[in-house]
């Protein structure tokens, strides 16, 4: 079995899959967790347009066949019409883990009085975790790192805090973090020697 741990990247916008703009979601998801992760990893990515039964599609390709334990989508999470991602995660769920998205809203709103738009849901299907991040490409590391005081402290906690433990918990890899990024938090008996 690979040690590269591979994290599906799912970047869903109509304009952007469309040619319209250029997609600066897969990106911004590949540099931040290149500066969070110390574990090697691989991206396995898609851009693709706000359409319900092909979001369902990929997160189930991406889970099932491609072996992601960890899903990030970005996009579509909003309140208008087109957006969908939110109804799609939970359409392909096992289990739905209602405190990603409200620790997502609660450090979205020191960062935009609009966090409260932002509909975005996690869930486990089989022994991987899908997570929507909102689609404005700064919002990603918003999300993911949190808020920090002028010394790196954390000051809200992002959600990337909880994500290894949870997918140690649903039987992925052990996934490492840099901790002046993130710093992953586990329980001392889950902690294992560093590598
Ligand atoms: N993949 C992307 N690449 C670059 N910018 C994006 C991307 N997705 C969203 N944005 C920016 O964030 C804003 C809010 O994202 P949202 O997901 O609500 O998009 P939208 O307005 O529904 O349009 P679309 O789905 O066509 O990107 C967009 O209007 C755009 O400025
Ligand atoms: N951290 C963070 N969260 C955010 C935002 C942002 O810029 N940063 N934008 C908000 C806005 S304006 C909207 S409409 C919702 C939904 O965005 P989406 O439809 O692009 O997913 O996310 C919200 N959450």
């Amino acid at each position: 079995m690979s040690d590269v741990v591979k994290i599906g990247l799912v970047s869903i916008s109509d304009r952007a899959s469309g040619g319209i703009y250029e997609d600066k979601g897969i990106p911004a998801l590949q540099d931040w967790l290149n500066k969070a992760l110390t574990t090697p990893w691989e991206p396995v990515t898609r851009l693709i347009a706000d359409d319900q039964p092909t979001i369902e599609a990929t997160l189930i390709e991406l889970c099932d066949v491609a072996g992601c334990h960890l899903v990030l989508t970005t996009g579509g999470t909003g309140p208008a019409l087109r957006d969908v991602t939110p109804e799609a995660t939970l359409a392909v769920a096992h289990k739905v883990m209602p405190g990603f998205g409200e620790q997502m809203r609660q450090v979205s709103l020191a960062f935009v009085p609009t966090a409260i738009l932002s509909r975005q849901v996690a869930v486990i299907r089989g022994s991987s975790l899908i997570i929507n991040l909102p689609g404005q490409p700064k919002a990603i590391a918003e999300t993911l790192e949190g808020l920090k005081d002028a010394d790196g402290n954390p000051k809200v906690h992002g959600i990337f805090a909880s994500v290894p433990y949870c997918i140690d918990l649903i039987g992925g890899p052990y996934i490492e973090t840099h901790d002046a990024v993130v710093k992953a938090f586990r329980p001392k008996s889950a902690i294992r020697p560093k590598a």
